[in-house]
């Protein structure tokens, strides 16, 4: 079954930046079923109850199968009205943002200019009236295709006419109906009890310290030579590059996916979600292959010439990186951090993502005070080759039940220009206790408690039965000395959260997913040294499951060493329940960042690109290492304290080719249609859930789950959301001196170009990650960022000059 990390239901449109209509509003018409449902879900569910009503052309049925199937009829859809949160811009404000410079000239955010778009509103919905007149176009002028070249169908379709039945006989772009057979998502966990697994991995990144500098980008050189290829956004070219080698060998057939057409949802209730199922549709028309003439259907790009002087849903007028602005993501300043001489401090980080109604606190303040012998986490490491790592999980995937071990990673060049901030990994002097012995950089977990005692020789001596040579053992003579541990430390554990304590000290609840529970821990001997550690909820139910788990392990640990990928430390099992230690990523997911900001306005534009980039790198590390994810959300895309994106959750990841017989199911609302209608789990799936993600960022909208917004979507239909490219800012002085930077993308329109292609509903068509991020869009971007993606830097980025170098040097020193 698709899952959803959301708890309730909701079905129109709910736009961030229209703030001035009640919120009840959301169940106002329309509807002749009525649903709401709630489920209490995960370590941030907000308070906002929303009340939704299906679309009367929409009825719930039972399959039988487990799944309740969605039957569409025919029938003319109604949109909902566009709604708008109550004063969310004014009432309660990011205390950050709104110290980060001028508001619009309102003295709040505007209604995004661009919801006018909506180009098949009908007289019926009262709300795209107002919003249309506030643009002062018309909604012809809006509706305009963007690309020139390409034949539209006769007219415009509206949402009816896209979707009737006759336009499937003719060959035009209308709907195919196609089967939504069931695929349970594969839980994680039962009650089970095996043999206990451990094994060790040195962190080779333990927080990132510093400024970004133009040098700190991941681009190569050669990156950026490449990226000035031609990025030929227009259909034809598409069609031409959308057929990549390294996409989908096991695509055999286009699936147009045309659905329906309903509306998409305001951010303000993102986490008010439901798990209502898919609908089952009619059988698939595959005959609707996508032609130059139906390619983009219902394609309404508006001119961005037209648009120029719209104005951004962003509060930020100038580029100066006011101090404040950096806390507008979440981040706090540094004059906040923790700092060399206090490292000792029993303080936890003052992250202000992390505190929420599910923040208990677990403080061990019967520890005794650390000893002064205690070592540094320093140590030589190595990676591991691609090969080694392959010759692990080809192990793991025969359900070898062998103990799993890991060679320790050794620092990687990728980040040798970065300083890190924990000091457990990354030195080139070995590890020693006080007597000068060297062991494993890894959790220090030898010698805890009977239990750790007796099982550690075992993980050694059964880990040589698991690697193939003798070099692919840890050479760590780590249980050969005492350390000093907290008297706590040594307590046999009662329950799993206990035995995390008797490993870490301060274990504090960050977060949770569908099946696991993700704690903040400090390393018992350096304070100031934390990390994430994932648990599963439940037990795992038998081996099968737990080769499942360990294969998570085993991918997240081969993914190890890329700056846009969560980081695996260390892994081990106690008492059937499997544990993942972590990086951690200070300020939290991207979901919550999304929603906290969008809240008070949309993203800049730049951010949106940067965020692009940076799932896009490292989602190109993961297909490059032939792995797939499968389930990218921004639930899934951790933010670290310098703002930077990292992909994690690995829980429904596999290897590439993906086998046959293989049921993986993540999200509804990021969930490419081949997935669900013909089971087709490859690299385009990856590239669709990127582009989604990517369009809810910039488009400021909850997205659908289900029902008719949900198969638009995947008809390449997007033509409900706002323009997700901004408008330029010719007025504000974004450089200090008024001039838009040369060849500036922003406000161009390629961001709905990208978008709109990373969505194609025929994975065949999607690009690559490799094509992403060879668009001179990206390359343009790249040129200009010094900071993670959630980081303003101004409209228009950060120039390469001296002003600006000294603009951020300004920051440093303000902070
Ligand atoms: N390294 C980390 N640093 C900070 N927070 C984290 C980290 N890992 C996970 N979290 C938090 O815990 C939440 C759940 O983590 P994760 O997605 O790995 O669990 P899950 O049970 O597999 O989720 P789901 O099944 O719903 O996708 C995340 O959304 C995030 O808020
Ligand atoms: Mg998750």
């Amino acid at each position: 079954m698709c899952s959803s990390s959301h708890t309730k239901r909701r079905q129109y449109p709910l736009r961030r930046s229209q703030r001035l209509m009640d919120l009840n509003q959301a169940s106002l018409p329309l509807g002749s079923s009525h649903s709401t449902t709630s489920r209490t879900h995960g370590a941030h569910s907000p308070s906002i109850t929303i009340t939704t009503t299906p679309s009367s052309s929409v009825r719930l049925s039972n399959s039988g199968r487990g799944r309740p199937s969605l039957l569409h009829t025919a029938t003319s859809p109604v949109d909902g009205p566009i709604l708008t949160r109550p004063g969310s811009a004014r009432a309660s404000p990011s205390p950050a943002l709104s110290c980060n410079g001028p508001l619009n000239p309102r003295g709040h955010t505007t209604p995004s200019p661009s919801l006018s778009i909506c180009k098949h509103s009908r007289p019926s919905t009262p709300s795209y009236a107002p919003v249309a007149s506030l643009n002062g176009a018309s909604a012809n002028q809006a509706k305009r295709p963007y690309f020139s070249t390409m034949q539209q169908p006769e007219g415009l379709l509206s949402p009816d006419d896209a979707f009737h039945p006759s336009h499937a006989a003719n060959g035009t772009h209308a709907p195919s109906f196609i089967p939504l057979t069931p695929a349970p998502k594969i839980r994680k966990s039962n009650a089970f009890q095996d043999l206990f697994v451990t094994s060790r991995f040195g962190s080779s990144n333990q927080g990132v310290t510093g400024a970004f500098t133009p040098t700190d980008t991941t681009f190569s050189s050669s990156f950026l030579a490449s990226a000035r290829q031609p990025t030929g956004f227009t259909p034809a070219t598409v069609r031409q590059q959308s057929t990549p080698s390294g996409h989908a060998s096991s695509l055999r057939e286009n699936s147009p996916a045309l659905f329906a057409t309903s509306t998409p949802i305001h951010a303000s209730v993102r986490r008010t979600r439901t798990r209502t199922p898919l609908g089952e549709l009619s059988p698939p028309s595959l005959a609707n292959s996508p032609t130059e003439a139906n390619f983009f259907p219902n394609l309404s790009l508006p001119n961005p010439v037209q648009h120029a002087s719209d104005s951004l849903n962003t509060p930020f007028r100038t580029v100066k990186p006011f101090s404040k602005a950096f806390m507008s993501t979440g981040l706090l300043s540094k004059a906040n951090r923790t700092r060399n001489h206090n490292r000792n401090s029993n303080n936890p980080p003052s992250t202000p993502s992390k505190r929420n109604s599910f923040f208990q606190s677990v403080s061990l303040s019967q520890l005794s005070p650390l000893s002064p012998s205690t070592p540094r986490n320093h140590g030589p490491l190595e990676l591991p080759t691609h090969g080694d790592d392959v010759s692990l999980l080809s192990r793991l995937e025969k359900g070898s039940n062998s103990f799993l071990r890991f060679r320790l990673p050794h620092s990687n060049s990728r980040r040798s220009s970065r300083s890190f901030l924990g000091s457990a990994v990354k030195t080139s002097t070995p590890i020693t206790n006080r007597n000068n012995e060297a062991f494993s950089p890894c959790t220090p977990t030898r010698t805890l408690h009977p239990l750790a005692t007796t099982t550690l020789p075992m993980s050694r001596s059964r880990s040589n039965s698991l690697l193939s040579n003798k070099d692919d053992c840890v050479q760590s003579p780590s249980t050969e000395f005492t350390l000093s541990f907290p008297s706590a430390l040594t307590e046999c554990p009662s329950s799993p959260t206990e035995h995390l304590r008797t490993r870490f000290r301060n274990v504090t609840l960050l977060g949770q997913g569908e099946f696991s529970e993700v704690f903040q821990v400090e390393h018992p001997l350096e304070r100031t040294v934390k990390y994430a550690v994932k648990k599963l909820k439940v037990k795992y139910s038998g081996p099968k499951e737990r080769q499942r788990l360990l294969q998570e392990v085993g991918i997240q640990h081969a993914l190890r060493g890329h700056d846009h990928i969560v980081e695996l430390i260390d892994s081990w099992e106690w008492d059937g329940y499997l544990y993942m230690q972590t990086e951690l990523c200070e300020n939290g997911s991207l979901d919550k960042f999304l929603e906290e900001q969008g809240h008070y306005s949309r993203l800049d534009e730049f951010r949106v690109w940067k965020i692009l980039i940076e799932l896009s790198l490292g989602l190109q590390y993961i297909h490059h290492q032939n792995f797939v994810h499968l389930d990218l959300k921004p639930a899934n895309i951790m933010i670290t304290f310098e703002g930077t994106l990292k992909i994690g959750d690995f829980g429904m990841a596999s290897t590439w080719p993906v086998t046959n017989g293989t049921e993986r199911e993540g999200d509804c609302e990021y969930i490419a249609p081949e997935v669900l209608t013909h089971h087709q789990y490859d690299k385009p799936a990856d590239v669709f859930s990127l582009g989604i993600t990517v369009f809810e960022a910039a488009a400021n909208i909850v997205l659908p789950d289900n029902g008719l917004s949900w198969r638009k979507l995947r008809s390449g239909d997007l033509s409900d959301a706002p323009r997700l490219s901004s408008s330029e800012f010719r007025s504000s002085s974004s450089l200090d001196t008024g001039e838009i930077p040369a060849n500036n993308i922003i406000g161009q329109g390629g961001l709905d170009r990208i978008v709109q292609w990373m969505l194609s509903p025929n994975p065949l068509d999607r690009p690559t990650v490799d094509q992403v991020l060879t668009t001179d869009e990206v390359a343009w971007i790249e040129s200009r960022r010094k900071a993670g993606a959630t980081i303003y830097e101004g409209i228009y980025g950060s120039s390469n000059s001296s002003h600006s170098d000294q603009m951020m040097e300004d920051w440093h020193v303000a902070v």
